[in-house]
């Protein structure tokens, strides 16, 4: 595994997928938003945290998913997490769905902004999140 990746398993539940038994396309969002969750924990930024302290809040202003193989119940996947991109307030995740073969089943990119308790968009990332999500910066994007 690239030391700028970071990985996440999980297993299709019965209960994530549509009635052709296929992994419901909205449900790839909440598995990616679960790694996301599991490496800013990772990385010293927990969102339990974050939010309890409301100083850095970090919405997603953009959310995007391709589906290249369907995922069925019972199929564990991993989910291989990068930093696409830092800018000045936000950054860009990507993810990789993968099964226990390798095979490529879908990817999925999010970009998180930081605003301000007010919900205004914040002057820019703290150094605390560059320095935390930096060594996941990759830009050979995993797609
Ligand atoms: C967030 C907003 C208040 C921003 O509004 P505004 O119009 O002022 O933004 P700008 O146009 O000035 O852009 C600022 C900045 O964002 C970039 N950006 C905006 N849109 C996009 C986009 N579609 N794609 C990519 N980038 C975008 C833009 O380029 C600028 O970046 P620069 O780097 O160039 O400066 C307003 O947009 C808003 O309120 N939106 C709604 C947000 C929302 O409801 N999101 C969905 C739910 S939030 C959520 O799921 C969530 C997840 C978490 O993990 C959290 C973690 C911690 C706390 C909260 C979380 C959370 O709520």
């Amino acid at each position: 595994m690239d030391p700028r990746h970071f990985a996440y398993a999980f297993s299709v539940r019965l209960h994530d997928t549509d009635a052709a038994g296929r992994l419901f396309f909205g449900h790839l969002f909440r598995h990616a938003h679960d790694a996301y969750e599991a490496f800013m924990a990772h990385v010293g930024l927990p969102l339990d945290r974050l939010i309890r302290e409301g100083e850095i809040l970090l919405p997603l202003v953009h959310a995007e998913a391709d589906y290249h193989r369907p995922l069925c119940q019972g199929d564990r996947v991993q989910v291989v997490l990068a930093i696409d991109e830092i800018r000045a307030r936000s950054f860009a995740v990507t993810y990789r769905f993968e099964t226990h073969d390798g095979t490529l089943a879908a990817t999925a990119k999010t970009v998180h902004l930081r605003i301000n308790r007010d919900g205004s968009p914040a002057a820019g990332l703290s150094d605390e999140i560059r320095d935390a999500i930096l060594p996941y910066l990759h830009e050979d994007r995993p797609q």
